[in-house]
């Protein structure tokens, strides 16, 4: 029998949280998490420490153990911008956007980056678990469902995230590889 067990992930996002459960509930070792979604203010900063500021608040709310998560979309001619502040730069600027930011640079090359942070508890130092998948800005291509998607090509597949069956992002997303250091991590606690 695998061994299980339950942790609460605090996000407001619907499509962070299907994919984490998609993620976290196969492989040989499932884990189960319950979700709570909290309206936590982040900070600004690196994206580490984005991460520690929002755990830690997640978790003196809760008043216990928790987990949390941040993605940023860095693109290398911005050097590393808008990193976790693509959110904004999504919202307002939308996929057509994202790319003009682009124009008259040569390389389009960019980077997912997730990074999930793990609190014991009120007063605990987070724990980080980064995971990042190489890519380029491309011209919208598939369905509109999830963020930036559409706009995102991982390295070598010849397809956005947005046309990937399920199953495909989730094998070789920025969101799948921090897990998998997640997942690790919450077995040696077992
Ligand atoms: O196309 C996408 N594919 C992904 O795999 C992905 N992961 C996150 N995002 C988007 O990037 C921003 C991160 O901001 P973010 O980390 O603060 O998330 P959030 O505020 O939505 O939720 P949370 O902070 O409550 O967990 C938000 O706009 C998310 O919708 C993605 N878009
Ligand atoms: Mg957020």
């Amino acid at each position: 029998m695998a061994a299980k067990s339950s942790l609460i992930f605090v996000t407001g996002n619907a499509n962070k949280l299907k994919e984490v459960n998609a993620i976290l509930l196969t492989g040989g070792r499932p884990i189960e998490i319950e979700s709570r979604s909290l309206d936590i203010p982040e900070i600004q900063g690196t994206t580490q420490e984005v991460a520690i500021a929002k755990c830690r608040q997640a978790a003196e709310l809760l008043g216990g153990p928790c987990i949390t998560e941040d993605t940023a979309l860095c693109f290398e001619a911005l050097k590393g911008l808008p990193g976790p502040y693509i959110k904004y730069f999504l919202a307002d600027l939308g996929h057509e956007g994202l790319n003009a930011l682009l124009v008259g640079f040569p390389t389009k090359a960019a980077w997912a980056l997730c990074t999930f942070a793990y609190s014991a508890g009120p007063g605990a130092d987070p724990i980080l678990f980064e995971g990042r998948t190489d890519g380029s800005i491309v011209p919208a291509r598939g369905p509109g469902i999830f963020g930036w998607d559409a706009v995102f090509e991982p390295t070598g597949t010849g397809l956005t995230y947005a046309e990937m069956p399920t199953d495909q992002k989730n094998k070789l997303s920025h969101r799948y590889k921090a897990l998998e250091k997640l997942r690790e991590f919450l077995h040696s606690q077992d």
